[in-house]
C-alpha cells in the first residue's frame, strides 16, 4: 500500500495515479459573454424604472414604484445564480486502483437508514432500502446497516427481522449473479422474467418467491396492524414493547439482528453477514425530539459501541442502493492520498425512481444535480442534502480541519475487543446512549453531530463542516446512486418546499447565513451559491407583486412597462427572451424535455406564491415564538387512483388547503383581469388596437399566467375525478379573485 510519501514521491516521479480524478466544464467563456450583455439588459430596465417614475397625479405611481424595488431585487437575485455557473467539476473515482492499493485496509462503514412512520412510510419499502445497502460490492465483515424508527413500530421491526432471514440468501444471490440494483423489489420489477442461464432462472425464481412470501406476510402484519403471533412470541425483541404506551412516550429499543461476531450470522454459503441493528431511540413528549437530525445523533452514537465505522452512509428510508459499486466510488476519494485528507462528505444527487417523464411537480431537479451542484463543487464543495451522503465519523462528530490529519487513513480503530462482549450487554450500553436525557448539557446539535432547530438539519450541518475548515465531495456516477421517491401529488410537493424553504431561511438567519462568519473558511462565491437557496422564501412577496399588480392595472388600462413602439422595450425583450431560452436549453442539456420545463417553471411559480410565502410568514412567527418546529414527514406511497392519475401527469390537488386557494385565488385573478381588459377595449373603448399597442407586457404577463394556470382552471371546474380542485376552493378563490377586481376597479 503506498503510503502518503510514497505516493508524493510517486507524484514526483510520474508514475503515481490519484484515485480519482476532476475535470472542468468548458465553455465558459461563452456563458461569461452571455450573461454579461443579460445585465447590460437588466441595468437598462432599472434605469427605466427610475427614469420614467410616473409624475404625482399621475396614474399608477406606487405600482410602478413597486416595481422598480421588485426589479431591483430579482436583478440582485439573479446575480446570486452566476457562481453555480463559474467552474463546474466533474469527478470520475478510480476503483480498480483503490482495489489495488486498499483492499486489505478499506475502512468499516456504518450506514443509517432513517424512518417515521410505517404508514406513509411501508415497512416493506424500508427493507428493500436495507436490504440493498447490505448487498454493497465490499467486504460484508466491515458493513453494518442500522435502522433508526422515530415510529418505534413493531411492525417495522418484525419487517426488518423479516429481512434478517431473507438477507442469508439475497445477499449470495447478489453476489453470484453480480444483482444490479441489489434492492429486491425494484430488481423484480426490472427483470419481470428471467432470460439468463438455466442455473440462473431457477434461482431467479426461488429467490423471487422467497421474496414474495415475505412481502406478503409483512403486507398481512401491516393491514391488520399486528405482528403475527407465532413471531411475536419467538423473538425476544418484541419484549421490548411491553413498557411501550405511545410513538411519543416509549423507552430506548435496540436490538443487534445480525452480527459477524455471533455464528448465527452467516448466510446460507457461511458467509459472513453485515452487522444489522434496530435502533428506536428514547422519546418523551416533554423532551424536543430534534426530528431526523435528533434520530441521527443517536444513530452516531449508538454506532460508535457496537462497530464504529469511519465511514457513515446515511439514506432516507425510500433511497435504496442502485449501484453496488458506489460505495467504493466514495472511497477513492476520501483515501486519495493527496487530496483525500480534506474531504469531509462525498454527496450523490438524490434522484427518483417515479418521475414521469415531464415531471409534472419538478421533482427531479435536473438543473439543479447535473449543473448547479457541480457548480458549487468547483467552489468548495457541494451541499450535504440528506440522503446518499456518505462521511467521515470524526468529522460528522465535530473535528476541525487541521494540516496534521494527514495520515489518519492508517490508524484503523480496531474493534475486536468488543469480541468477547456479549451482544445483550451491548445492547445495554446502548440504550443510554438513545436515552433522550443524554444529550442534556453536551454540544450535541451545536458542535457535534448533526445540527438541531433548523428545518433543514441538512443543510445547515453540511455547511457547519465547511465553516470548520473542511471541503467536501459531488460525485454524480452514470448509473445512479441511489433511487427514492417523489412526491406525487401538488399539496405534498408544496408542503416539502415549504420546510425546505424555510430551513434554508433559517439558515440564512442563524450565524451560518452571515458572510463574515464564513470569511476565509467558505470562497465568496460558494457562500453566494448557498444565499441562492436560502433566500428561497424572498422571493414570494415580489413574485406576488408581479403576479398580481401588472394585472389589475391591466384591467384598469393603466400601463406600467414601455410601448412597443419605445426603445425600452428593448432591454425587456431581450432580458426575458434570452433568459428563459438560455434557463430552457440548461433544462435540457440537464436531461429535461420542453414539456417537463413548462411543468418546471409552473411548479417554479406555486413554490415562490404559496410554499414560500408560507415559509416566510412561518420563520417570522417562530422567531417571535409564535409557532414551533415540525417535521412534515412527505409520503412515499399513494392511493391506486391517486397513483394512476400520476403516471398520466394528470395534476393532483386533492384536498383544500389554504395553499391551493391562494394559488386558485391568483390563478382567477389573472383570468378576470386578462378578459375584463380585452372586453373593455373591444366593447367600451372602441380604441382598436390601442391596448396592444400601449400595454403589451402587461397582456403577455397575465396571458402567461393565465396560460401556466390552465391545470387549475380544469381541476376546478372541468374534471370530475377525485384528484380535482374542492367545490369549497372554488367558490372561495372566485369569490376573492372577483371581489379583487371589482374593488380595484371601484376604489379609484
Ligand atoms: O422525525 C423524523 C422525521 C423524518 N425522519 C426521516 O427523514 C427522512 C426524510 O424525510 P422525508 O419526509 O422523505 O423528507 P424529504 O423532504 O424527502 O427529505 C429531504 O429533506 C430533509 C430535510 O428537510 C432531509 O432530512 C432529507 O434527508 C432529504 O432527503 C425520512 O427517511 C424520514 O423517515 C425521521 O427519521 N424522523
Ligand atoms: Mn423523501
Amino acid at each position: 500500500m503506498a503510503t502518503e510519501a510514497e505516493a508524493e514521491a510517486e507524484a514526483e516521479a510520474g508514475e503515481y495515479y490519484p484515485l480519482f480524478e476532476t475535470r472542468r466544464a468548458r465553455g465558459r467563456f461563452i456563458y461569461i459573454i452571455f450573461s454579461l450583455s443579460l445585465f447590460v439588459g437588466i441595468c437598462f430596465i432599472w434605469v427605466y424604472r427610475v427614469s420614467h417614475i410616473p409624475r404625482e397625479g399621475e396614474d399608477g405611481k406606487w405600482a410602478w414604484i413597486g416595481l422598480l424595488c421588485v426589479d431591483l431585487w430579482f436583478g440582485l437575485y439573479w446575480l446570486l445564480r452566476h457562481p453555480f455557473r463559474w467552474n463546474p467539476v466533474f469527478r470520475q473515482p478510480f476503483r480498480h486502483i483503490l482495489s489495488q492499493r486498499y483492499e486489505k485496509k478499506l475502512p468499516r462503514v456504518d450506514m443509517f437508514v432513517c424512518t417515521a412512520d410505517p404508514g406513509i412510510e411501508p415497512p416493506v419499502m424500508v427493507i428493500n432500502t436495507v436490504l440493498s445497502l447490505m448487498a454493497y460490492d465490499y467486504p460484508k465483515e466491515k458493513l453494518s446497516v442500522y435502522l433508526s424508527d422515530d415510529a418505534a413500530s413493531d411492525i417495522t421491526f418484525y419487517a426488518l427481522l423479516e429481512a434478517s432471514i431473507f438477507a442469508k440468501h439475497w445477499l449470495p444471490f447478489c453476489k453470484k449473479f453480480k444483482v444490479e440494483p441489489t434492492s429486491p423489489a425494484a430488481y423484480f420489477k426490472a427483470i419481470a422474467s428471467s432470460s439468463h442461464t438455466n442455473q440462473h432462472a431457477q434461482q431467479f425464481q426461488a429467490i423471487k418467491k422467497l421474496y414474495q412470501d415475505m412481502e406478503s406476510r409483512i403486507e398481512n402484519a401491516c393491514k391488520v396492524g399486528q405482528v403475527p403471533h407465532e413471531v411475536h412470541s419467538k423473538h425476544k425483541g418484541f419484549s421490548q414493547w411491553d413498557s411501550y404506551s405511545s410513538r411519543h412516550d416509549h423507552d430506548t429499543i435496540i436490538q443487534i439482528l445480525l452480527d459477524g461476531r455471533d455464528s448465527s450470522a452467516e448466510d446460507v454459503e457461511g458467509n459472513v453477514m453485515p452487522i444489522l441493528v434496530y435502533l428506536a431511540r428514547e422519546k418523551r413528549p416533554q423532551v424536543a425530539h430534534n426530528f431526523k437530525a435528533g434520530a441521527m445523533n443517536a444513530l452516531i452514537r449508538v454506532s460508535s459501541t457496537i462497530s464504529n465505522g469511519e465511514i457513515i452512509l446515511n439514506v432516507d428510508c425510500d433511497m435504496y442502493s442502485n449501484n453496488s459499486q458506489s460505495l467504493r466510488d466514495a472511497l477513492c476519494f476520501f483515501m486519495d492520498e493527496v487530496k483525500g485528507h480534506e474531504i469531509a462528505f462525498v454527496q450523490t444527487p438524490q434522484c427518483f425512481e417515479n418521475v414521469t417523464k415531464n415531471d409534472l411537480y419538478g421533482g427531479a431537479m435536473p438543473v439543479c444535480y447535473e449543473l448547479e451542484f457541480h457548480g458549487m463543487d468547483g467552489l468548495g464543495g457541494s451541499m450535504y442534502i440528506g440522503t446518499g451522503c456518505f462521511h467521515r465519523r470524526d468529522i460528522l462528530c465535530g473535528r476541525k480541519f487541521n494540516y496534521q490529519c494527514r495520515n489518519a487513513w492508517n490508524e484503523y480503530k480496531n474493534i475486536d475487543h468488543m469480541k468477547e462482549e456479549n451482544l445483550h450487554k451491548l445492547e445495554e450500553k446502548s440504550k443510554t446512549l438513545a436515552s433522550c436525557t443524554y444529550e442534556e448539557n453536551t454540544s450535541w446539535g451545536e458542535e457535534m453531530g448533526l445540527l438541531y432547530g433548523c428545518a433543514v438539519e441538512d443543510l445547515i450541518t453540511g455547511l457547519s463542516i465547511k465553516f470548520r475548515g473542511w471541503k467536501s465531495v459531488y460525485y454524480n456516477p452514470e448509473r445512479r446512486a441511489f433511487l427514492g421517491v417523489a412526491p406525487t401529488t401538488l399539496p405534498e410537493t408544496l408542503v416539502q418546499h415549504k420546510r425546505w424553504s424555510e430551513g434554508g431561511f433559517q439558515i440564512q438567519l442563524s450565524k451560518y447565513g452571515s458572510a463574515w462568519y464564513g470569511w476565509g473558511s467558505i470562497s465568496p462565491g460558494l457562500q453566494m451559491a448557498y444565499c441562492y437557496y436560502n433566500l428561497w422564501v424572498l422571493q414570494a412577496l415580489p413574485t406576488l407583486y408581479y403576479c398580481i399588480i401588472p394585472s389589475l392595472y391591466l384591467l384598469k388600462g393603466i400601463p406600467l412597462f414601455p410601448q412597443m413602439s419605445s426603445p425600452w422595450l428593448i432591454p425587456y425583450a431581450y432580458v426575458m427572451l434570452g433568459d428563459s431560452s438560455y434557463c430552457l436549453l440548461e433544462f435540457l442539456w440537464s436531461g429535461g424535455t420542453i414539456q417537463g420545463w413548462w411543468n418546471d417553471t409552473r411548479m417554479w411559480l406555486y413554490k415562490r406564491t404559496s410554499s414560500y410565502l408560507f415559509a416566510f410568514v412561518d420563520v417570522i412567527l417562530k422567531r417571535f415564538g409564535f409557532s414551533e418546529s415540525g417535521f412534515v414527514v412527505s409520503a412515499k406511497v399513494a392511493e391506486e387512483n391517486v397513483s394512476q392519475r400520476y403516471e398520466k401527469e394528470v395534476m393532483e390537488f386533492g384536498d383544500s388547503s389554504p395553499m391551493l386557494t391562494l394559488l386558485a385565488t391568483l390563478a382567477f385573478l389573472n383570468l378576470f383581469c386578462l378578459v375584463g381588459a380585452l372586453l373593455n377595449q373591444v366593447f367600451i373603448r372602441e380604441g382598436g388596437l390601442r391596448i396592444y399597442e400601449t400595454m403589451t407586457l402587461q397582456v403577455l404577463l397575465s396571458g402567461v399566467l393565465v396560460l401556466i394556470n390552465l391545470p387549475v382552471y380544469q381541476g376546478l371546474y372541468l374534471r370530475k375525478d377525485k384528484g380535482r380542485l374542492p367545490k369549497s376552493v372554488a367558490v372561495k378563490s372566485t369569490v376573492l379573485a372577483l371581489s379583487a377586481c371589482v374593488l380595484f376597479v371601484a376604489i379609484s
